[in-house]
């Protein structure tokens, strides 16, 4: 496609349950090589935007285009095979597989479209292994690739769910809240190696996060969303400073809290 569009651009695109406006005429845009933070306090609409960009939810209103292919309520294995990927917590089934195996099962499930069956009926391809491997270094889990996936640390399976979130080249990548339940350092280090993904491969990341700490230190540009609207947009500290943003945050002290690392 024309590299005059962008890689994600989303307009007026509205969602409501039987009566709840959970997002109203949001608009924004994600380019190639950008971060991008979605963010807002709890009910805001963070949520239903994600379902509406990966095809889980049909919005009521407005339109979503990837690389200007028009996606609106296109079902989400029809988003995906475009090219925009999103992690997924492990099954429990898969964590009784080796942290290759797992690679594996989703670079071969990307080509051959047989995820779950194959790991199943105990055929898994041996040709993925090279790629998979490759992909694990890239995340820093090369010298992990034998272990089983129940016997390592939670931060290291986050890194891996973004592996197998990679194995499908995504050239979007939607992370909900991709370092929740993670140490502070472990959060840090997710993000560090997400920014640097972003850049090394040149794709687009839009993510939801909580912990403002590692939305302002590691976001290239936010967008804020309150009771389903967008009231700001920009970079980091663009937005630190917005009054609207402050009253939704005040009380909080979200946005000013330092980081708590040990
Ligand atoms: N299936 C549903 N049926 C009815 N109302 C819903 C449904 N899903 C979400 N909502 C409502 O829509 C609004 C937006 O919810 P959403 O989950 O998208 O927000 P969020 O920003 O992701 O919140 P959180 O940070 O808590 O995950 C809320 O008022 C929520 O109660």
């Amino acid at each position: 496609m024309s590299n005059s569009y962008s890689l994600l651009s989303v307009k007026g695109l509205s969602k409501s349950y039987q009566g709840v406006q959970a997002v109203r005429g949001v608009s924004f845009d994600v380019e190639r090589g950008e971060l991008l933070a979605m963010i807002g306090p709890n009910g805001a609409g963070k949520s239903t935007c994600f379902n509406m960009l990966n095809g889980q939810i049909r919005p009521n209103a407005g339109q979503v285009r990837i690389d200007g292919i028009d996606t609106t309520g296109v079902s989400p294995q029809k988003i995906f095979r475009l090219g925009v990927g999103r992690t997924f917590q492990i099954a429990q089934t898969y964590l009784s597989m080796t942290v290759i195996e797992n690679v594996q099962l989703a670079l071969q499930s990307d080509r051959a479209g047989t995820y779950g069956l194959s790991a199943f009926f105990g055929t898994l391809s041996r040709p993925w292994r090279d790629e998979a491997m490759a992909l694990l270094e890239l995340i820093g889990l090369g010298n992990q690739a034998d272990r089983l996936c129940s016997e390592l640390p939670y931060g290291d399976v986050k890194r891996l769910e973004l592996a197998i979130a990679l194995a499908g080249n995504p050239k979007l990548l939607l992370m909900d809240e991709p370092a929740a339940g993670m140490s502070g350092r472990e959060r840090v280090a997710l993000m560090e190696l997400t920014a640097r993904i972003v850049r090394e491969r040149h794709i687009g990341v839009l993510f939801t996060e909580h912990d403002m700490d590692i939305v302002f230190e590691h976001a290239s540009r936010l967008i804020v969303l309150n009771r389903g609207e967008i009231i700001a947009a920009g970079k980091p500290a663009e937005v630190r400073e917005d009054p609207q943003v402050q009253a939704v945050y005040l009380g909080s002290g979200s946005l000013y809290a330092q980081a708590e690392e040990h």
